[in-house]
């Protein structure tokens, strides 16, 4: 195999040259006075990028890394040039940078200018070889945004089969996948398909079924290999298939997509950040109007009142109420495992009736919304309280829909709804707030992203004055938290069996569990076929 462009290069080409300084008058940290020792230029490739390394050897021992892909070199007289370059700041804003650079000789300068010119000639056929549908070794959007061991760990965690397996024996999920290409033939027939995130390649054979003219499956884990396995081993499709190895983000197709398909979703839909890869492949490869299997997606909250996990979650941090642990008093630390234990996301499949108002929802359309706008998402919220109740928290769910030309169909991860690996999602108060029936709860959930590839979730309720007599819009009690939406508590391991129950209706399912009793408060609250407290077992860590 050959070696990479920027290595081949490495022992070749080091100057000594007689100074380096930045162009900028002010950076004076990195100038090099003509008496200094002599400063080193070094052309070489850091994690595959060909770049060239000045080491200014000044008293700050300054280095200055250019990306040879965006630098230019002039020739200002026989020994001195300018090099131009992208550079960025600790913001990662980008801005142009230059270094005047002062050859010892003639014959050092034009050796320079020959290896620069030699290495922008290698970056450019490794550009056009990346455009055969190699993926590029470029730091690209991705690698800008996340951090590097939550990435590493993401796509071992998709490069298991065991993973994968979990996902197609959602049949919830498969299903309705399966259902929605197949019905939407007409969609797929004599298409380009692009298999955004293709895992083990299952909806591009779906895609290749429906009649598809060609299917690129990307992905970016080993999963790719198990892929083009399982896709050979169905020759009727496999010729209607390519799997790409590599990010979406980065690789180049030899052809515009007309429809994307995708599996994005995390729990509360935007967990492990993949709707901003589905966004960004379909800046890249579809066609203007072209469509996107799913095509919309939305998350849906409401107030509920679970007294049974209140006390159970509070319940967690009293083993640090020991004042005699060992001769030890453990009480300085309660506080803290107390409020860790309520940042924490409870992830499991809770009966509908827990929720004390009709659900609002925020809606994202994927063929509209920017890269960006799912860096923060900002939900006010406004409900009216069904039922007079001590409001615990906030439940999430959401839902897609894939909007065919013959058939809409919506996946829905709604409790009461046929259970998903997605679960339900519930943020849960240390502090409940109370409401009477008709009352107005008001409040916000806030989502920041982070770069370990989830959300930092703020939540406020606030229950306003109510009845007559009272102050209008006056605010009677609020409540917040702040949680890790990439640190959930697995409250329940497998999806459970749905059993009607006797006082409902067909549509309105719900879920027969054991309820273990954990707390003599609870002696007098009417349990709602609870959903059973997992082992403390965490099965699965990311839920795409
Ligand atoms: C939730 S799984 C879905 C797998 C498969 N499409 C299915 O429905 O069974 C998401 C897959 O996308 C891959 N993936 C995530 N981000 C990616 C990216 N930026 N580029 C390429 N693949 C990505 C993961 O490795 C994982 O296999």
């Amino acid at each position: 195999m050959e070696a990479p462009v920027g290595q081949k290069s490495q022992k070749l080409h080091e100057f000594a040259l007689a100074s380096v300084s930045d162009l900028a008058p002010s950076s004076s940290s990195s100038d090099v006075a003509s008496s200094s020792p002599p400063a080193i230029a070094r052309f070489g490739a850091d994690c595959g990028i060909p770049e060239l390394r000045f080491n200014m050897e000044c008293a700050s021992g300054a280095v200055v890394n250019v990306d040879l892909r965006t630098a230019k070199l002039f020739k200002l007289g026989p020994v001195s040039s300018v090099c131009i370059f992208r550079a960025s700041d600790i913001s990662k804003e980008k801005y142009s940078r230059g270094v005047t650079i002062r050859f010892r000789s003639e014959e050092d300068s034009t050796a320079f200018h020959y290896a620069f010119e030699q290495l922008k000639k290698d970056c450019v056929i490794q550009e056009a070889q990346l455009a055969n549908g190699a993926p590029s070794a470029s730091k690209c959007k991705f690698d800008d945004k996340i951090e590097p061991s939550s990435a590493k760990m993401y796509f071992h965690y998709y490069g298991q089969l065991l993973h994968q397996q979990n996902m197609l024996q959602d049949y919830v999920r498969t299903g309705t996948y399966y259902a929605a290409v197949i019905e939407n033939r007409a969609d797929f027939f004599g298409r380009v398909v692009v298999d955004v995130g293709a895992g083990s390649g299952i909806l591009s054979l779906f895609a290749a079924q429906a009649g598809a003219k060609h299917v690129y499956a990307v992905e970016a884990s080993e999963m790719a290999e198990y892929a083009r396995k399982l896709i050979a081993g169905n020759p009727a499709l496999s010729q209607r298939i390519t799997v790409v190895k590599g990010k979406v983000e980065e690789v180049e197709l030899p052809e515009k997509a007309d429809i994307l398909i995708s599996e994005p979703m995390g729990t509360l839909l935007v967990n492990e950040r993949m709707l901003e890869s589905y966004v960004i492949a379909r800046d890249r490869f579809l066609v203007p109007n072209g469509k996107m299997f799913p095509t919309v997606g939305r998350i849906h909250m409401a107030p509920f009142s679970d007294e049974y996990l209140f006390v159970e979650i509070a319940n967690k941090a009293l083993f640090w109420q020991q004042q005699n642990y060992y001769g030890v008093d453990l009480t300085a630390l309660h506080g803290s495992a107390f409020q860790g234990y309520f940042s924490q996301p409870v992830v499991d499949a809770f009966d509908p009736r827990f929720l004390v108002a009709p659900s609002i929802s925020h809606v994202i359309d994927f063929t509209k919304v920017e890269e960006e706008d799912l860096y923060e998402i900002d939900v006010p919220l406004r409900f009216i309280a069904s039922v007079g109740t001590r409001v615990h928290g906030l439940a999430c769910w959401f839902d897609v829909l894939f909007n065919g030309s013959t058939v809409q169909r919506w996946l829905t991860t709604a409790p009461g709804a046929p259970t998903t690996h997605w679960y339900q999602l519930r943020c849960v108060l240390s502090q409940p707030i109370y409401v009477m029936a008709g009352q107005e709860i008001t409040g916000r959930l806030r989502m920041v992203a982070h770069d370990a590839q989830s959300y930092t979730i703020y939540l406020t309720l606030s229950a306003k004055m109510w009845g007559p007599g009272a102050e209008q819009g006056g605010i009677l009690q609020t409540s917040s938290c702040k949680l890790d939406l990439k640190e959930p508590y697995y409250r329940m391991s497998q999806p459970q069996a749905y059993a009607l129950a006797q006082d409902q209706q067909p549509n309105q399912l719900i879920q027969t569990q054991d309820i273990p009793i954990q707390s003599q408060d609870l002696d007098d609250i009417e349990l709602l076929a609870q959903p059973s407290p997992s082992s403390g077992a965490q099965l699965n860590t990311l839920n795409g």
